[in-house]
């Protein structure tokens, strides 16, 4: 394991341990998130916790929850009461930018629900204002999305349509994604109220407000950061 993923397992661990007993998870995606799950599925093995139920934020966390045993539940309105994901960006206020694994509607749709948002990430996702080093996600409809595009384009010129090979990425929502370029200077809760507000427009990746607090780990130890 290199040196960074040995971080993001220690970050992760971290979070893990603020969950008790017959709680209800919201299990996050991506490679940090992964790490996390895993130690939920342990700490169930190993008999340190029981009763958890997840609710997965995709279909490679769900996949994986399950491989590993851990009981998992569709999202319905309850709330739920810790949840822990991995982030892109992480601003000073703990606002963040998600998604570039593909997974920020399905993570806020849940993760709004979470009484906790706990964040787990290495010391390269933070930065000083969002947008510094990660494009923004936007979720669009497939359905007129050179369109959506369009209109996007006339406030957020530098962007582009996800596209890792010949065809565009698709979410497990089955929608496109447009990687949006920020300005320099810019009110991400104000660019948010208009990027959604564009036609086509399924959600962004920011989360702004949402994250209680993150664990972020670095080759000197693992810092906890509290909104
Ligand atoms: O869509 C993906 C999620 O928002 C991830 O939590 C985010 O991209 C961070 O992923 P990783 O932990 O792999 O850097």
């Amino acid at each position: 394991m290199s040196d960074l993923e040995a971080l993001k397992k220690e970050a992760a661990v971290r979070a893990v341990a603020l969950v008790q007993s017959g709680q209800r998870v919201g299990l996050g995606t991506g490679s940090t998130a992964k790490y996390a799950i895993e130690e939920l599925g342990r700490k169930l093995a190993a008999g340190e916790l029981s009763g958890i139920v997840g609710v997965s934020t995709s279909e490679a966390s769900e996949a994986l929850a399950r491989e590993l045993g851990i009981p998992t539940e569709s999202l319905d309105p309850r709330p739920l009461d810790l949840a822990i994901d991995g982030a892109d960006e992480i601003a000073p206020n703990l606002d963040l930018i998600k998604g570039l694994g593909g997974a920020l509607v399905r993570e806020k749709v849940t993760e709004v629900q979470a009484r906790r948002l706990i964040i787990i990430a290495d010391h390269t996702k933070l930065v000083t204002r969002l947008g510094e080093k990660a494009p923004l996600p936007v979720e669009i409809l497939r359905f007129g999305f050179l369109s959506t595009i369009e209109r996007l384009r006339e406030f957020l010129p530098g962007g582009r349509l996800r596209q890792p090979g010949a065809q565009p990425y698709v979410t497990d929502n089955g929608n496109y994604i447009y990687d949006a370029g920020l300005p320099a200077d810019f009110d991400p809760r104000e660019l948010e109220r208009r990027i959604k507000g564009t036609l086509g427009v399924v959600d962004t990746g920011f989360f702004l407000g949402m994250a209680e607090r993150a664990f972020v780990a670095a080759p000197d130890g693992v810092r906890e950061l509290i909104r």
